[in-house]
């Protein structure tokens, strides 16, 4: 029997980086989560403990804080771009890096109406997101968004399902349609404008949600990313997973009581998850795997 080393890679998870911009009185706040992953020659650590190609992951955590004092962080997917450059240029064993950066959003603190200088509260739970990974001097880029919940209280029907022994779920034709949005788009190229493109982005699958009358959660799923490839041409894939936030309508009878679609049980578990990729037919290859999360 042989044993040997499979696929491998190292790197600094979850550093927390915070910028402040302070070119004037109005400051300008930038939050981050950034995981630097490294890929290449590095059966020698693992084999023999010989570290002499391994840049140490201290090393690669302080690369990012040295890189935001050094130039602008700038969009996420450049500054991802601009790590994984650094980390394949220079050390000779590393022939392949993936960046991962969750962006948190800040908004200024109105004070009588007008915003605030430097006061800031937490946008919420949702995030943007960039994976970049680069293999020799090929790189490709997917971002996205995280935890973007969603809730409409009409537009939504489920029915026309099988019914076996099992079930129970009773048709309906208006209920609430909730979830909380994990998005990754895979683009073409470089030469984005890559807050713009996130900003239409987010538009477009707010808008489908909002506007596409739903026979299934399945339906609105291929509908905001059939909206993205339409309206985006720099976007070659899009993944999306949806739980199901169920509402359940409260049976009031026992209390003598109607319930025209007005009461609901928010339940927290267990969720139908509706996962599923919508693509072009002429996209280039997708290059090294990626999922969701
Ligand atoms: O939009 C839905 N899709 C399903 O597959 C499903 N299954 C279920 O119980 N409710 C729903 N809703």
């Amino acid at each position: 029997m042989a044993i040997t080393l499979g696929p491998n890679q190292y790197g600094k998870a979850e550093v927390r980086l915070v910028t402040v911009r302070r070119d004037g009185p109005v400051h300008h706040l930038k939050d981050l989560t950034v995981s630097t992953s490294l890929r290449g020659e590095l059966a020698a650590t693992h084999l023999t403990g010989d570290n002499a190609g391994v840049l140490a992951t201290d090393t690669q955590k302080n690369t990012v804080y040295a890189f935001a004092k050094e130039a602008p962080v700038g969009e996420i997917e450049d500054f991802g771009l601009r790590l994984a450059r650094h980390f394949v240029g220079t050390q000779e064993n590393i022939k392949g890096a993936r960046i991962k950066i969750d962006e948190h959003g800040w908004d200024r603190i109105a004070v009588g109406g007008e915003p605030h200088d430097h006061a800031f509260s937490r946008s919420g739970d949702e995030r943007r997101t960039t994976a970049v990974s680069l293999q020799g001097d090929r790189a490709w880029v997917v971002s996205g968004i995280d935890g973007l919940t969603l809730l409409k209280s009409t537009g939504s029907e489920f029915h026309g399902f099988p019914r076996d022994e099992y079930t129970t779920l009773a048709e309906t034709d208006d209920r609430i349609l909730a979830t909380a949005v994990t998005a990754r788009w895979r683009y073409e190229g470089e030469d984005i404008d890559w807050a713009e493109s996130h900003r239409e982005i987010r538009r477009l699958m707010l808008e489908t949600f909002a506007t596409k009358h739903s026979l299934s959660l399945q339906q609105t799923l291929y509908a905001m990313g059939e909206a993205v490839l339409k309206a985006r041409e720099e976007v070659a894939e899009v993944r999306l997973s949806l739980p199901n936030k169920h509402h359940f309508l409260v049976d009031l009878s026992p209390f003598g009581l109607k319930n025209d679609n007005e009461v609901f049980y928010a339940a927290d578990r267990p969720y139908g998850l509706i996962e599923g990729t919508i693509l072009r037919d002429d996209a280039e290859d997708a290059g090294p795997a990626w999922d969701l999360h």
